[in-house]
């Protein structure tokens, strides 16, 4: 078999339709100025910005029998390993509203086919085959019907069988369950943080309280991100804050993603955790800027890496509850 740098896995994929409107009114008829459809789901996402910054990735899961197409499509042209199973019915719909004059995107993602106890078994012996030593696999998004949040940890489970390490964005239940398991990296935005300790987070002290504990306590490599804010890093070694400058956000729809790509490329190219927490934030970027995933070239990527502002999170603690004196985040 080819060589795999990285397999991501996406139990629940998507063909997202999002829909962009100028000032979105509830309860009344409302036209798109633009509209755009893709293949998506979160592992699919992370495998497209690392095959687009040239990594040779598997992707597996489980697919839709019935729409086929677009994901066909999707493998083809960013030359995506098509490893998914195969279950009954459509692959769901991911509804995105972006709202040109408020700049929010507004999402509403349905649900999609059930995958039966023996496609789980099937996908538990996929996997296996396709952990390489050494190498990540990203465990991302939602779980469909009929998987239990502790099959997530039986996939980290035969992915460290075959020495490999698991990358994981998931919410609830599946990112305790995968806390348990002992994943090495985990990407978190704030409100699974917060749903993770099951409390408010009302201030940068709390969040990052509460963030140095999930680390100490279960994973190695924490990844927080704060959506306009930037993001947090980390490591046994050293915990970081990352932010772009100024971004025209397009959409955010595969922000997260692209961010969780950039952080593993940096790891697995041996980079410095701060420069993990500048590429995660770059391919971050890019995503924003554009309504399809695109990178630029390598000259244009290392400009922009300069172009993110990192400091010490100890430094970034100190900077904000000077300029709140400690109080609440204004957003
Ligand atoms: N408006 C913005 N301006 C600048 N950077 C942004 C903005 N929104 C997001 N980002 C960047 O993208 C990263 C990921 O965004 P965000 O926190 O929204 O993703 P997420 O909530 O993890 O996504 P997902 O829904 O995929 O889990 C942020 O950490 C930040 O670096
Ligand atoms: O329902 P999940 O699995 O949590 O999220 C699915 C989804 O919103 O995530 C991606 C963006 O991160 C989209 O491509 C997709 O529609």
């Amino acid at each position: 078999m080819k060589t795999i740098d990285f397999t991501t896995i996406t139990l629940n994929p998507a063909v997202d339709h999002t829909l962009f409107v100028d000032g979105m009114t509830l309860g009344s008829v409302n036209r798109a100025i633009d509209f755009q459809r893709q293949a998506g789901g979160k592992g699919i996402n992370v495998a497209t910005m690392l095959a687009l910054g040239g990594a040779t990735v598997a992707v597996s899961g489980f697919l839709g029998r019935n729409n086929p197409s677009i994901f066909d499509r999707h493998f083809r042209d960013h030359g995506l390993l098509d490893h998914f199973i195969r279950v009954g019915g459509e692959t769901r719909t991911g509804i995105k509203i972006v709202d040109t004059k408020t700049d929010e995107t507004t999402d509403i993602n349905l649900n999609g086919p059930a995958a039966a106890e023996s496609q789980q078994a099937e996908l538990l012996a996929k996997v296996k085959e396709l952990v390489r030593p050494g190498k990540w696999v990203v465990i991302a998004g939602s779980m469909p019907k009929g998987v239990a949040p502790e099959f997530i940890g039986e996939l980290i489970r035969v992915v460290h069988s075959g020495e490999g390490l698991v990358a994981v964005d998931s919410s609830g239940a599946a990112l305790k369950a995968a806390m348990d398991a002992g994943a090495d990296l985990a990407k978190p935005n704030e409100h699974e943080l917060a749903e993770y300790f099951n409390k408010d987070l009302r201030d940068f002290d709390d969040l990052v309280h509460a963030a140095r504990s999930l680390q100490k306590e279960k994973v190695a490599n924490l990844v927080v991100s704060l959506g306009s804010e930037g993001v947090l890093f980390l490591t046994p070694e050293s915990e970081w804050k990352a932010s772009a400058p100024n971004v025209k956000v397009v959409s955010t729809v595969g922000a997260g993603d692209s961010m969780m790509a950039g952080f593993l490329r940096g790891l697995a190219d041996g980079e410095t955790p701060e420069d993990c927490a500048r590429m995660g934030t770059v391919y971050a970027w890019n995503r924003l800027e554009s309504l399809l995933p695109k990178l630029p070239s390598g000259n244009v990527l290392k400009s922009q890496m300069r172009q993110i502002a990192v400091q010490p999170l100890t430094e970034a603690e100190a900077e904000v509850s000077s300029l709140s004196g400690g109080g609440p985040r204004q957003n």
